[in-house]
């Protein structure tokens, strides 16, 4: 519905400051609820946003930290987005929040996705924060222009919860929770940096179908306002 732009001069200030609009975000939904939740990207652009929101301090002990989208690949893979989060963010301060992993050891990635739905049912109603990325070809979280669940994925009455995904663009099969699970996040952040993801933001911001550039179903349809925080 709405987009506002936060531009920052480089990563370093961007992961700074959205560090801490994280932790004043986590810090007062403990304080009302007792509890927050926050689901993460992975991918190459929130090392440096994990390493400053590690060192914040709050009440880390009363936070669960999921992930919007996962490969189906365990924790020790180098592209698994659980082992970027245990490295840059699970230490430090925020090394005593919880952590629901989306992978799952299970003979299926249909099955890992069931498992992790009931795993992660607890949190997200809605979460309290979630940030988004998005590839050079407009996807965000795992949802891939022609995906094999995108249509699934994206529909606003497709429940809450996590989906498989399969696309050429996607390398391993992948597990993301739905449009429906991340849209309404009390806090909804799409975190990119670099010229050339302003400029897919500005495509995406253009009409056309929300398929070819699966983005399009946030910035049109989600609940909550997205707050882009943007670097060169
Ligand atoms: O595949 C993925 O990529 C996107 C964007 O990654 P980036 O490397 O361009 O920052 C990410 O948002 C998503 O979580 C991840 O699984």
């Amino acid at each position: 519905m709405t987009a506002n732009m936060h531009a920052f001069a480089n990563g370093a200030e961007l992961a700074g400051k959205l560090a801490d609009k994280v932790a004043e975000t986590l810090s007062a939904a403990v304080a009302a609820r007792g509890s927050a939740s926050i689901a993460v990207s992975g991918g190459s652009t929130p090392k440096a946003f994990f390493q400053a929101l590690s060192s914040r301090s709050l009440d880390w002990g009363k936070v669960t930290i999921t992930l919007v989208d996962e490969r189906f690949v365990p924790a020790d893979n180098p592209r698994s987005n659980h082992l970027l989060v245990q490295e840059n963010l699970l230490k430090d301060k925020a090394a005593a929040a919880t952590f629901l992993p989306l992978y799952q050891a299970a003979a299926s990635v249909e099955e890992a996705a069931v498992i992790a739905t009931e795993k992660t049912r607890a949190v997200g109603h809605p979460f309290d924060v979630a940030i988004l990325g998005m590839g050079n070809d407009g996807h965000t979280a795992s949802f891939f222009p022609g995906g094999s669940n995108l249509q699934t994925a994206l529909d606003p009455n497709t429940p809450r919860g996590i989906i498989t995904m399969e696309a050429e663009g996607a390398g391993e099969p992948r597990l993301t929770f739905t449009f429906s699970s991340l849209q309404d996040a009390r806090l909804l952040v799409l975190h990119i940096e670099g010229e050339g993801k302003k400029d897919v933001l500005a495509k995406a911001e253009a009409s056309g179908e929300e398929t070819e550039m699966p983005i399009r179903a946030m910035l049109r349809r989600a609940a909550s306002p997205v707050e882009i925080y943007w670097a060169p």
